[in-house]
Formats: structure tokens, sequence, C-alpha cells
């Protein structure tokens, strides 16, 4: 398997204050993988030293293979961290077109990605006139428009209220998909954890408490709750992978495609279903458990 980050024995002090404590942790190649951890549990500093803008004192950090901070790395990977600020009197182009030269990105179709992240209609408004929104649109092209193999997004959506979470949300999982970067994200918005990532850490105090997929963590994957009658012959045609729910529900453990098959069964023996509804595994009360359990003791 390859490695998109891998932290080994990583350790960073700030005078007394130990930002990572020998944090070994190694992030696969492909997907979206979720950093959750309180305030001050050391994500940023992972993703600063990952992009070479810290060093640790001591362990060592590797994009790709490569040790984080070399050149050979460092044009492998794009980041945001928090809203992206741009000189005010810019333009959303003249701010990508001076991103690209900074950068020494060459055929960078502007146009095209200012249309990908919804900013054609705004492409020559400066900047300062745009919603935290929007700059975080303009922040996610910015990251993905040099084609990086590797974007760190450090809470790409602090600030924004519950609509622009869910464009933002949906713009991240469809980059994941259409550029195939590894996408690294920081987050304390467990609901957007669950629903963007594959995989997802857990730090505190510098050091990883938890690493795993999101079902694997939350402790149970997600089912598919049938209101239904009667109850009986659900139970009875689904067998071992059914469990009552209630007087008038099912709990179905099926993947997510099996669904439309096993709602036509139903209904075709007869049986009358009233809603069927995800219920999604529990991220958040996973979080809080295992913080709770496992955060080390040694307050700092
Ligand atoms: N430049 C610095 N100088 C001194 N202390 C620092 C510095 N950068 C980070 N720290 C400290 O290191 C610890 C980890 O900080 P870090 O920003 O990595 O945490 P975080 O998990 O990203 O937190 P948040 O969720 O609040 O963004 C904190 O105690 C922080 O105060």
């Amino acid at each position: 398997m390859s490695f998109a980050l891998e932290a080994e024995g990583l350790t960073k002090t700030y005078g007394a204050v130990r930002a990572l404590d020998d944090l070994t942790l190694k992030i696969p190649a492909g997907g979206v993988f979720g950093v959750l951890g309180p305030n001050g549990a050391g994500k940023s500093t992972l993703f600063r030293i990952a992009m070479g803008l810290v060093r640790p004192t001591s362990g060592v950090a590797r994009l790709s293979g490569s040790p984080a901070g070399h050149a050979s790395s460092l044009r492998q990977v794009g980041a945001m961290i928090e809203t992206p600020r741009y000189p005010p009197y810019l333009t959303a182009r003249d701010a990508l077109k001076m991103l690209a030269l900074q950068s020494g990105a060459r055929d960078v179709d502007i146009d095209g990605w200012l249309d990908r992240v919804g900013l054609s209609g705004a492409a020559d408004r400066k900047t300062s006139t745009y919603s935290v929104g929007m700059k975080q649109r303009l922040g996610l092209a910015a990251v993905f428009f040099t084609r990086p193999t590797l974007a760190i997004l450090d809470e790409p959506t602090s600030g924004m209220d519950p609509a622009g979470i869910q464009e933002i949300r949906e713009l991240i999982r469809r980059l994941a998909a259409e550029e195939g970067a590894t996408i690294i994200l920081a987050s304390h918005q467990l609901d957007e954890v669950r629903r963007v990532c594959d995989r997802v850490a857990i730090l505190a105090k510098g050091r990883l408490v938890a690493e795993g997929s999101v079902e694997t963590l939350a402790g149970r994957k997600p089912a598919l709750r049938l209101v239904a009658s009667p109850v009986a012959q659900v139970l009875e045609i689904l067998g071992e992978q059914a469990a009552a729910d209630g007087p008038d529900a099912v709990l179905a453990q099926i993947e997510r495609h099996e669904a439309p098959a096993l709602i036509r069964a139903l209904v075709g023996a007869g049986v009358d279903i009233h809603e069927a509804r995800w219920r999604e595994a529990d991220l958040e009360s996973a979080y809080l458990d295992i913080l709770q359990a496992k955060e080390p003791a040694d307050a700092r």
C-alpha cells in the first residue's frame, strides 16, 4: 500500500508545549482522510510539518515516500489553511493568475476552474466583496488547479452557514473523485467528516488515540430502518440481517446498493412500507467516548 502522508515518531515542541508527541500515523493514498481532535490537539502542526512550514523537533514526515519539506514533495501538495486571504484589490481571476505564476504552473485552465467551483459569474469581482463561502470555493480552486497529489484542507468550512457547508462538502467529494488526489482534512464538524471522509484519525494532546474507517470508529455500520407492516413478515424475509427496532420498525443490516432490491422484494411479498430511511453511523458519540476513554491523562 502506498501512503500519501506518513508520520513516524513525530514530535514538535514549542517551549514547554508538546504540539505533537511521538505521533505515528500512516494516511493511505487516495480518498478523503479526516483528522479530528479537540482544539490544540496538534492537527495544524501536523499539516504545517507536512507542508514544510515547520520543522519537527524529532521524528520524520514523508509525503508519498519523500521527506516533507523537500522540493520534490512540496510540488505534490496543495493546501488551504482556514479561510484563504487574497489581496483585496484582486479579482478571483487575477488571484488565480497570480497563484499560477507563483507556482510556475503552466497551461492552467483558469476559467474552467472558476466554473468548477461555481465562481464564473463573479470571476471579475474583487475578492474583498466575496462571502466566506465564495472565498473558500476560490481557495479550493487554488489548491486543486495545480493538480496536487495531496490536498490538505484545514477546517475548510469554518465560519460558514449550513447551506455553504453543504456546498463545500459536495465540492470536496466531487474533487476527490474527479482529481484522484488524496485529500486530508481537519474539521470540528463531525457530521461533515462522517459524510465526506473514508477514514479518520483522532488526535489528542499531540498523540494518536484512534484511527480507522468512519464505520469502524462509530462502532456500527449504517442500517436501513424500515417502518413496515407486518413487521413479523419483514423479520422473517430478512432473517439474520434484520432486528426489530420498536413495535413497527426493522433495522436491516444491508449494503446501500441492496436497498432497492430489498424494497421491491418486500413489496412483492405484500409488505406495506411506510418509511425507509438510512440510520447513519454515529460518529459524534463515538468521538466523545473515544476522547473520554483514551485521551492521555497528563494535562499540559
Ligand atoms: N507557533 C507556535 N508557538 C507556540 N505554540 C504553538 C505554536 N503553534 C501551535 N502551538 C501550540 O501547539 C498546540 C497544538 O496546536 P495546533 O494548532 O497544532 O492544534 P490544532 O489541533 O490544530 O487546534 P485547533 O483545532 O484549535 O486548530 C497548541 O497548544 C498550540 O497552542
